[in-house]
């Protein structure tokens, strides 16, 4: 959520990922539904540490509330101001962007520091457990912050009423919005056209694969503390939903992740820069506003530089169309198989980790060096086979210079190299959007309507961005093409006119 916190996270996390999947399962769809489960006693330890808790027949744990619900919210304000939050200048309100967030309830200036949530009211992975037992078995097995943080909402969410965050959790959404609450179908129906598709299974994959290793190296060993009907792949699917969409990485805390109950009901805006961080000498997270606010305005925060496509990934909203500056769309491009240097060219990639098949942002303001540089080495004829190697290397942005690579010769083939995959993907796009009345067919009942309603607006929303980017990239590459070819012509007139001049 904050700046170098959730953009880092997320765009760390794949790669990061220690259980990286290894399972290609189809979806995993949660029903949606409470948890029926059963968490009535805690005993305690001879050790003076609380029990899991035992699985009875009474108890429903309610995993959050509603959003659109200020009930919760308020009852986490207050519980914050006990606990030792210090007097704001927000309140918690229904909001038109993002259902709740923080309105001002008095004047702010700009520069104005906001917040001071103390480190006894952050989750961290050095957080106390309830069950104290289940922290130490996974602090035993070495399981990582995202995992281990997942695990810990989920044992403190049983407790209830006994753990010490139940104020917070039961302000949480108890639907996480994003992508992993859409199934498997709804992804392939509306993100068809969109490279988003593929980072959307990937992620539920990941997590399904996280979830499935951390059930058989650690629940199933340990029933009585991890018990099925609580620690499973649904309960999992929605603490990890939570962790996408509030967890931030705090800079000044060595980058430690924590989940900031109040500061995570701030709402994102492109337009703002100003991001959550420990603040060392009031000790508490704050953020320094970028702007004044009165009394009655929301106050926005920035979860990152984020495309239109992660924003939806991990929040489950798309920002109006053009209202990003930081929208971007993943570019794939690929060598040429039938290039006669395709091999030279697939060991130079490897040299500097990358492959014959790479993913580039393309923003509405252009394309990165490190694109043009990869795009270069796909068009270069055999005779330019000696400048390959820095090619390669300025692709995968380990050259030491800033300096974009440039090749007269070959630009005005890389530029339409480009236009080409533009033009190719443009029609996914126009498809996707032209076609009307797919909704009809899918929908049943009026409840499935409106997600899917829901759904479909966001896919929309979505994919004109990204068509957007497309459209204005064709637009500058054939307006650079022409430039370049009527350039040449007019070189080659002059040269004609000296030619016939000499020949007189
Ligand atoms: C960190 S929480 C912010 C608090 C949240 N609104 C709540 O009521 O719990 C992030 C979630 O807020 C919502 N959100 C944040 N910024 C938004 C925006 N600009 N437009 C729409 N929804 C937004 C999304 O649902 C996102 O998953």
């Amino acid at each position: 959520m904050a700046g170098t916190t959730l953009l880092s996270i997320h765009t760390s996390f794949v790669p990061n990922f220690p259980y990286s999947s290894l399972y290609q399962r189809p979806h995993f769809l949660p029903s949606l539904s409470r948890f029926r489960t059963r968490c009535t006693s805690t005993s305690t330890t001879s050790s003076g540490s609380r029990r899991a808790p035992k699985v009875s027949a009474s108890g429903t744990i309610p995993w959050g509330c509603e959003t659109d619900s200020l009930e919760n919210a308020s009852a986490l304000e207050k519980w914050l101001t006990e606990s030792g939050l210090p007097q704001q200048k927000m309140d918690i309100e229904r909001v038109d962007v993002g259902e709740r967030g923080l309105v001002a309830v008095k004047n702010i200036r700009k520069g104005e520091r906001l917040l001071y949530v103390p480190p006894s009211l952050i989750i961290t992975a050095d957080s106390e457990w309830s069950c104290r037992k289940a922290g130490d078995i996974l602090r035993k097995n070495s399981v990582p912050d995202w995992p281990l943080i997942a695990t810990y909402l989920i044992s403190e969410a049983s407790f209830m009423e006994s753990s010490r965050w139940s104020r917070y959790i039961s302000a949480l959404p108890r639907q996480p919005y994003s992508l992993l609450y859409w199934t498997r179908s709804e992804v392939d129906t509306y993100l068809v056209a969109s490279p988003i598709r593929d980072r959307a299974i990937q992620r539920t994959n990941d997590v399904i694969g996280t979830f499935n290793d951390m059930s058989s190296r650690i629940f199933s060993k340990y029933p009585d503390v991890f018990p099925e009907a609580i620690f499973n792949l649904e309960t999992f699917m929605w603490s990890f939903g939570i962790l996408f969409s509030r967890l931030v990485r705090l800079p000044s805390m060595d980058g430690k992740v924590a989940l900031v109950p109040w500061a995570d009901m701030l709402n994102h805006s492109s337009e703002v820069d100003t991001f959550l961080d420990y603040d060392k000498a009031s000790q508490g997270v704050i953020f320094p506003t970028d702007r004044s606010y009165d009394p009655g305005e929301q106050i926005f925060i920035s979860y990152g530089k984020k495309s239109n496509g992660e924003l939806l990934l991990s929040y489950g909203f798309v920002p109006k169309v053009g209202t990003n500056p930081n929208d971007s769309i993943d570019f794939s491009l690929s060598l040429n198989k039938k290039d006669e240097c395709f091999k030279e060219k697939i060991e130079v990639l490897q040299k500097h980790g990358l492959s014959s098949s790479e993913r580039f942002p393309l923003q509405i303001t252009g394309w990165s060096s490190e694109m043009k540089a990869y795009v270069y080495l796909i068009v270069s004829p055999p005779n330019m086979r000696q400048y390959f190697n820095e090619m390669a290397s300025a692709a995968s942005n380990k050259t030491n210079t800033n300096k974009a690579l440039n090749y007269p010769e070959l630009e005005e083939q890389a530029l339409q190299f480009i236009l080409d995959c533009c033009e190719s993907n443009i029609p996914k796009y126009t498809k996707f959007l032209e076609r009307d009345g797919f909704l009809d067919s899918i929908a049943t009942n009026s409840k499935s309507v409106s997600r899917k309603m829901q759904l479909k607006q966001l896919a929309i929303d979505l994919c004109t961005s990204e068509r957007r980017i497309l459209f204005r990239a064709q637009y500058i590459l054939r307006r650079k093409l022409r430039d370049i070819r009527s350039g040449e012509l007019k070189a080659l007139t002059i040269f004609n006119g000296f030619r016939k001049f000499f020949k007189k």
